[in-house]
This record gives C-alpha cells, structure tokens and sequence, in this order.
C-alpha cells in the first residue's frame, strides 16, 4: 500500500465512523417526528391534524444557521437541514403540493427549496388552479409568485387572493439565473430561433440584443416548455431558462446567468388553510380597502408609523368603488402592537383582510 493509500485509508475510516453515527442519529430523528405526529393526532380532535409546521422548521434553519462554524456554509448546512426536515414530514405525512407548472419552472424550484424534495409535486396549469386545488383540499399546499425584483408585483396573485379563503403560510426566495440552453452538441453560432417566457426574454434583453440582435425571440407560456421545444425541434433553436429545465430536457447552458440583473429575484408564497404561529421572525400580509378620498393611504399607513412596524410592501390596486392597496409588514399578528394597528385599521376601511403571518424566508 502507498502513502497516500495510507493516509487515505485512515481518513475513510474515519468517515465511515462519523457516516454511521449520522445514520443512526438521522433514524433516531425520524422516529421522534413519527412520535410528533401521533402527539399531533392525539390532541386534534375532530379535526385533522396539522403536520407541516412552518414556524418551527423557520426556527430549526435559524438556529442551525447560527450555531453553524463551518466549514460547511451556512446556506449549505440549512440546506441539508431542510431536507432532514423533508424526510421527517414525509414520515409525519406526504405534503401534496400543488404550483404553477409545467414541472421545471421556478416556481417548481421555489417549492422544492421551500417543501425539499420528500413533497409530492403537483404542477399546475394555471395561478387559479393551485388556489383551486388548496382551497378544495387535493393539495395541502401551493406555491405562487408574487413579486420579481425588476418585472414587479404579479398582479394576477394578488386579485386571487380575493376570491379564495386562503391564507399565507409563508415565502421563499430564489435567485432567478438565466442561462441559454442549446441541444448537447450544438453551435452557438447556429442559432436560428430563441425560445423562453415573455419575462425572462424581457429579463435578458439586453444580452441577446447585443449578441442575436437579428434572431427571432419567440414568447412561449413558460420556459420549461422553451426548453420542451428546443429539445423536440432540434438543431438550431436555443432557449433562456434556468437550470431546472435544463436538466429536465437534457440541455447544455452553453451560456450561463444571461439575465441583465445579478440580483434578479423573484419571490414566491405559500398558500394554505392554516393559521401560522410566531417564529420570532415574522411578516404579515393584509388586503384592506378604504373609501376613495384624498390622503386615504396616508391615513391608513399612520398608525404603522405610530407602533414602528416597518412595512416591506405597499401596492394599490384597482377596484370600482374603493382603493385597495395589499400591505405587508414587519411583526406577527399575534404581537400586542401588530393588533392594535389592525385594530385601528379595521375602523378605517370598508374590508380588512389578514392573508396571514409568516415566517420571513430563512435560505
Ligand atoms: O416539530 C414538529 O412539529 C415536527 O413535526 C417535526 C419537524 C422536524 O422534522 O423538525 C417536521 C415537520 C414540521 O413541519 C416541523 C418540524
């Protein structure tokens, strides 16, 4: 045996001790979520027991991160934290979870970072389908995108949220990167058609101006499905989309982060039936609308400024009789200060809706 067989060799053994009692701890940990979950059935009642508990996992993923002293990264370690906690749900029950599709979309990504990788994925056709699906209870879960650090609010999200009884049980974030996808062997100087989703043209713009400048830019319904044509139609078509599809597809990213912003973002929530609890580190979502009046969002932001809740989000919306503005803000709806502002709120508005409490989004 060498040296370097040697040394090797000690270390491997060293793994092999340190992998065994992760394993055995790994079990251990699974058997007390199974018994959470029969403490959960037993106290429930009539009714049926709430398994997911975002509260908790949020608190689970800030306290790893903390104690966390590498070497492995913070992000990394949360990551595999998320899908222990993944694995012990499933043990608990298998979380269906319903978003908009077609399957290799951000939006699936955003479910798998948010739910990993034990949920059961159910891709959606559109934003009104996931509510449907949630509402009507053949998903426990649904994850929707509401807000793209340079396309804006999706407004479409927001308006379903007055038409379902749906709450907010939480947000993710992901890193929106773009990449141009060629079929494996092909030439980018072959290209002769781009596909992708409106967006994601517009967020790469001035990229593929400046390098395909005469080539056609074709808008398709996600960029998955650009990926799905460029791996059916072959030799000379390329797409702009993210690494999910890419993979899905068997593409190559001949050309990585192509988006024209580094830090391009997109946020998406969770929706379900359930009233979230305090982790300690929340956010609240609330629809309200008042009467058309000069100064009417002045005066229902006032009493935010009074109990010092920072507000993250203030859109207004359209609507016939009355301005509805969607606000989130710093605080949980169970803090003294947060009940009295909403207090005060729902004095001045002709609706006040609270779509939830939340955990902010830890990775
Ligand atoms: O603490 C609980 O309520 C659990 O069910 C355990 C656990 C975990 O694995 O830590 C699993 C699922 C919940 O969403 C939260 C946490």
């Amino acid at each position: 045996m060498s040296e370097q067989e040697k040394e090797l060799r000690v270390l491997r053994d060293q793994i092999d001790t340190i992998d065994r009692n992760i394993h055995e701890l790994l079990n251990k940990r699974a058997s007390c979520a199974q018994n959470v979950a029969e403490v959960k059935e037993k106290y429930q009642g009539e009714q049926s027991a709430v398994f997911y508990r975002p509260e908790r996992e949020a608190q689970v993923l800030r306290t790893v991160m903390e104690r966390n002293e590498g070497p492995l990264a913070d992000k990394e370690i949360a990551r595999l934290f998320r899908e222990i906690m993944s694995v012990c749900l499933a043990l608990e029950e298998p979380m269906r979870v319903a978003f908009l599709g077609p399957e290799g979309t951000f939006t699936q990504q955003a479910a798998m970072k948010h739910f990993g990788h034990s949920a059961h994925n159910m891709p959606m056709q559109s934003l009104k389908d996931v509510f449907r699906e949630v509402q009507s209870g053949a998903a426990h879960y649904g994850v929707v995108p509401i807000e793209n650090s340079s396309e804006g609010v999706v407004n479409h999200t927001l308006d379903l949220f007055k038409q379902f009884n749906l709450k907010i049980c939480g947000e993710v974030e992901v890193p929106i990167h773009l990449h141009l996808l060629l079929n494996k062997g092909d030439s980018m100087d072959e290209i002769a058609k781009i596909y992708s989703h409106e967006q994601s043209l517009a967020q790469s713009r001035g990229w593929l101006d400046a390098r395909y400048p005469h080539i056609d830019k074709v808008a398709v319904s996600s960029n998955a499905e650009a990926a799905r044509l460029v791996m059916q139609e072959g030799h000379g078509y390329a797409a702009v989309a993210g690494d999910m599809a890419a993979e899905l597809y068997d593409l190559d990213a001949v050309v990585k982060n192509i988006e024209d912003q580094a830090d391009n973002t997109t946020r998406f929530l969770i929706i379900g039936d359930q009233d979230v609890g305090p982790s300690g580190d929340d956010k609240t979502s609330i629809l309200v609308s008042v009467p058309d009046a000069p100064g009417a969002l002045y005066q229902l932001l006032e009493p935010f400024h009074r109990y010092e809740l920072s507000l993250t989000r203030v859109e207004t919306r359209t609507s016939a009789k009355h301005s509805l503005f969607y606000i989130d803000f710093e605080g949980h709806s169970e803090d003294k200060l947060v009940q009295k502002a909403l207090a005060e709120l729902t004095k001045e508005s002709v609706e006040l809706k609270v779509l939830g409490s939340y955990p902010k989004a830890v990775l």
